[in-house]
C-alpha cells in the first residue's frame, strides 16, 4: 500500500482487517519501523489518532514527531496565490516538503472547513500534501473521509462475530456543526462486508449518494432500529445544506428504550461523545466504545506495517537516499 487515505489504497480489505486483528494479539512482532520517522502534522485536536497511531508506531519500531499546525508549530497558509499579509506565516507548499524530508511516513489530520463544499470534497489539503510529499501520506481524518476509524470499525465489527449483521449507522443530535468524515467514510467500508446497512436521519441530512447508494434510507428511527445487530450513532452537519445544522431534536438522542427496538445490539461511536446528546449514559456505559477506540492503535498498526511493507519492496532508493514512492 503507498499510501493511505481511503478504502481505495488498500488492495485487500479483508487481509487488512486479519493484520489488524493479528497484531492485537502480537503487538510486538515486526521491528519493520526501526530507525524510520513517522512524522504527525495536525491541523485539528486528537485523543485517539494521536495516541493510538503513536503507539503503533513505537509498537513497530518506529519514532514519532507530532506537530499540531498553528499551536506548536507555526500556522500553515494552505491557498495558493495569497498575499501572506495575516496570522499565518508558513506556507504548505513549503511545508510538506520540508516536513516529508524530515520523515519516512507523513500522516495529517485536516478536517473540512464546512463553509464550502467544492473545497473540502475536492480534499485541497490532503491533495498538497500527497503531491508535496517526498514520502507516503496516511490520512488521520481528512474532509471527508476517517479510513483508520473505519478501518477500526470493521475490526471491531468482526470481533462481535454476527453472521451478516444488521448495521444501522444513525444521526443524533450535537449542538456544533460536524464533518461528514465519519459517516461517509464508515458508509464506504461497511457496504463492503457482509452486513445488512440501514442509515437513519432526519430530512435534509442525506449523505453524498457516492457513499449512500448501497443502503437502505430510513427517516423513522424507531423502524430502523428494530432488529440492529450494531448501532452507530453520529452526528453531522447537512450535506445539501452543506454544513449546516438544521435539527437538534433530542428525539434523536440513542437511549435505553431506542436500543429494546434493536436485537440487543451493540453500541458504537467514533469518540468523542457528547452524553446525553448523543446517546444516553446508560447505553454509553453499556457499549463497545472502549473496546472500538483501543482498537484503533491494532488499525494503525496495521496500515503503518503495510505502509513500511511497501517501502522495504521497492528498494530502489532515491539520490537522496530515500524511497522514491511515486
Ligand atoms: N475524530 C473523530 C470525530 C471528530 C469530529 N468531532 C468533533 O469535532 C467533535 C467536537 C465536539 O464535540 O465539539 C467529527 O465529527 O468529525
Ligand atoms: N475517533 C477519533 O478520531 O478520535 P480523535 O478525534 O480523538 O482522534
Amino acid at each position: 500500500m503507498k499510501q493511505f487515505t481511503s478504502i481505495h489504497d488498500v488492495e485487500n480489505v479483508e487481509a487488512l482487517i486479519e493484520k489488524a486483528l493479528f497484531f492485537k494479539q502480537n503487538p510486538i512482532h515486526s521491528y519493520l519501523g526501526e530507525r524510520k520517522v513517522l512524522g504527525m502534522v495536525f491541523f485539528n485536536p486528537s485523543l485517539r489518532t494521536r495516541m493510538s497511531t503513536q503507539k503503533a508506531a513505537y509498537n513497530l519500531g518506529m519514532d514519532v514527531i507530532a506537530l499540531n499546525a498553528g499551536a506548536d508549530g507555526w500556522a500553515i497558509e494552505t491557498k495558493d496565490g495569497v498575499i501572506m499579509d495575516g496570522d499565518k506565516p508558513e506556507h504548505i507548499n513549503e511545508a510538506v516538503q520540508i516536513m516529508s524530508s524530515y520523515c519516512d511516513l507523513l500522516a495529517v489530520r485536516t478536517f473540512a472547513g464546512l463553509q464550502n463544499r467544492l473545497a473540502d470534497y475536492s480534499e485541497a489539503i490532503l491533495t498538497k500534501f500527497i503531491q508535496l510529499s517526498k514520502v507516503p501520506i496516511l490520512s488521520l481524518e481528512s474532509a471527508t473521509l476517517h479510513p483508520l476509524q473505519s478501518l477500526t470499525d470493521m475490526m471491531t465489527i468482526r470481533e462481535l462475530d454476527i453472521k451478516k449483521p444488521k448495521v444501522v449507522l444513525t444521526w443524533a443530535p450535537h449542538p456544533k456543526a460536524l464533518p461528514q468524515a465519519v459517516p461517509n467514510s464508515f458508509l464506504q467500508w461497511v457496504t463492503k462486508s457482509d452486513a445488512e446497512v440501514v442509515v437513519t436521519h432526519p430530512e435534509g441530512y442525506e449523505l453524498d449518494i457516492q457513499f449512500s447508494q448501497d443502503c437502505k434510507i430510513e427517516y423513522d428511527q424507531n423502524k430502523a432500529l428494530e432488529g440492529a445487530d450494531i448501532v452507530y450513532a453520529k452526528n453531522w452537519s447537512s450535506y445539501s445544506a452543506y454544513g449546516h445544522i438544521l435539527s437538534t431534536d433530542r428525539s434523536w438522542t440513542v437511549t435505553k428504550e431506542k436500543m429494546a427496538l434493536t436485537n440487543n445490539a451493540s453500541f458504537m461511536h467514533c469518540l468523542p461523545l457528547r452524553r446525553n446528546m448523543i446517546a444516553t449514559d446508560e447505553v454509553v456505559n453499556d457499549s463497545v466504545v472502549i473496546n472500538q477506540a483501543g482498537n484503533r492503535v491494532w488499525a494503525a498498526q496495521a496500515v503503518l506495517n503495510e505502509l513500511l511493507n511497501y517501502e522495504k519492496e521497492n528498494q530502489n532508493i532515491n539520490e537522496q537516499g530515500r524511497f522514491a514512492y511515486r
